[in-house]
Parts: C-alpha cells; structure tokens; sequence
C-alpha cells in the first residue's frame, strides 16, 4: 500500500517507475490537488515559487526556512504526491541545514534540493552567479545526509557551478556530492542535450533537468532528455507562470470593460473548482452529520 511508505520511500518508487520522472511546479495546495489528480507522480515546491507566490519577492535568498515550511505543510496536507522542496542554500552552516533537513521531513516533504550558490543567492538562469567552494559544498550535503531520520528521504546536490566554472567542473563538483551521500544531482542551468549526458554517463545517481521557461536551457521534451539520461525533468513555475498570465488578463479586463464576460472562458469553472477538491462528498457528509439539526430547527 503506498500510504504505508513514507514520503521519501514514495519519491523513490516514483523515480523507479518513470523514466524519466516529471515533476511539476505546485506553487499551493489547490494546484498540487490539480498536478495529482491528472496522474502527476511528483511535485516541486520552487523556492522562487514560495518568493513570488507567496511572498510578492524576488528570488535572492530573502525567504526563511520557516516561510518554506508553512507552504510545504499547506501541500502535504492535502496530497499524498511527493513532494520535492527547493531548499536554496540550506539557510546558514552544518547545524542550520540540520535542523533544515529534519524540518522538512517533519513537514512531510520527500525530498530537497541544495545549492552550491553563495548564502546572497540568485535564480539559476541569471548572470554573475557566485559559488562556494567544492569543499563548503561537499559539507553542505554531509550535514544533509547526517541529519536525516529516514534514510529513503531523497538528497539532492544542485551544483550551480556550470555557468561560471564549466561542465567539467560542474561534473567533478556532482562526483564529490556524491562520494559525500548526495542522492542524485541536479544539473543547473545547461545549455545543450550533451550536457546531461556527460553528467549522466560520468556519475552514478540520477540526474535533473530543469526545464524552466525564459532561461538558459531550451524547453527539451522528456524523451530528448530520457535519450540523454536525464531521470527526473523539472518544470518548476511552468503552471505558475501561466496562472499569472490569465490572472492578469482577467484584472485588466474587469477594469477596462467593466464586466468579465470576455475572460470567463479562461477560468475554470464551479463545478470544475468543486470536482478538484471532492465539495459534493464533503456536501453528503454535512448533510448526513448535520441531518438531526435541520429537523430540529
Ligand atoms: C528551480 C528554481 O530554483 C526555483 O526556485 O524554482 C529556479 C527556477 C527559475 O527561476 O526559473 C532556478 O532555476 O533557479
Ligand atoms: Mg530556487
């Protein structure tokens, strides 16, 4: 029975299933119903998701662990989907991340993924990124792997080094993740399909790829990627990015038309709304529990 398996056990049954495993950008609890219901096997709480969703901030380190933590548990709450949590760069040295990793799996996250950004961080897909070092890296993951209580919940190692250092750098950064525990590596920001398979045949753990929109990398599709070993494709603020834009239209439509007729075919409707989050079974049950109080009224 996968309920019986804890978050990270059903993370890696996911990536076991699919190759490769897609996971989709859940910014809150409504739209990870949505992701799960239409057959997603894993979701992602972006970081800059939880900044521009959340917060109305940009994406340069200015949320806390605490901040991640409320949204992660709105998510947990009402989906049994894995749920794989942007961590940034951990927020703070080895005792910070530690406490960090065990919140998570408080939390009911299944997996994370740290950085190897400077604590002054910056989206992935801008320029003049800055990096730790290798080692500091290499102690980031150490204190990840050491403070987990299950040993399924999944550790990934994002190395940001490829923009300013290059692949080969990049991928000797991943091999040292690795070696320290790291359970798969997520490639930032490359460039071509070859990339993913120089990190995929030079390492021995799963690779992600993230396929933000309006970045670095092109929008492959997943059997490109699956050819050039890629397990696991991200699409971060895909879904995000899209709601903004039909939230937009309907904003400025209501104001220079002064109705919505015109957007109404951009929204979902009532019943669609109510299908997602099971209202009529909730309805039945109100009316069977509340029954006696009706009549006596
Ligand atoms: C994956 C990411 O870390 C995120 O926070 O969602 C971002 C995505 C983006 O800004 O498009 C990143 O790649 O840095
Ligand atoms: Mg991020």
């Amino acid at each position: 029975m996968s309920n019986a398996l804890t978050p990270g056990a059903r993370f890696r049954k996911a990536l076991a299933e699919n190759n490769p495993l897609q996971i989709v950008g859940t910014v809150n609890a409504y739209t990870a119903l949505m992701a799960e219901r239409v057959g997603h096997h894993a979701i992602y709480l972006s970081g800059g998701g939880v900044a521009n969703a959340s917060y109305g901030l940009p994406d340069l380190g200015m949320t806390t662990m605490n901040d991640v933590l409320e949204d992660i548990r709105r998510i947990t709450g009402a989906v049994e989907t894995p749920l794989l949590v942007d961590i940034d760069t951990g927020w703070g040295g080895a005792f910070n991340i530690s406490r960090t990793i065990k919140e998570m799996e408080r939390a009911g996250a299944a997996a994370v993924h740290i950085e190897d950004q400077v604590a002054q961080k910056r989206c992935g897909h801008r320029p003049n990124k800055a990096i730790v070092t290798k080692e500091e890296m290499v102690d980031r993951i150490k204190a990840c792997v050491d403070a987990r209580t299950d040993e399924n919940f999944f550790i990934m190692a994002r190395t940001d080094a490829f923009q300013q250092e290059g692949l080969e750098a990049a991928i000797d950064r991943a091999q040292a993740c690795i070696e320290a525990g790291a359970d798969g590596i997520f490639a930032e920001a490359v460039t071509e399909l070859d990339h993913y398979k120089a990190f995929s045949s030079a390492l021995d753990a799963p690779i992600l790829a993230n396929i933000t929109e309006f970045g670095a990398t092109p929008l492959y599709n997943r059997s490109e990627l699956a050819e050039a070993g890629a397990d696991m494709v991200l699409y971060p603020l895909s879904a995000f990015r899209a709601m903004n834009k039909a939230a937009l239209m309907v904003y400025e439509n209501i104001l220079d038309k002064g109705d919505q007729k015109d957007v109404v075919d951009l929204m979902q409707t009532r019943m669609e709304l109510y299908d997602f989050l099971n209202y009529h079974q909730f309805e039945e049950k109100l009316d069977a529990l509340f029954a006696n109080k009706k009549s006596d009224q």
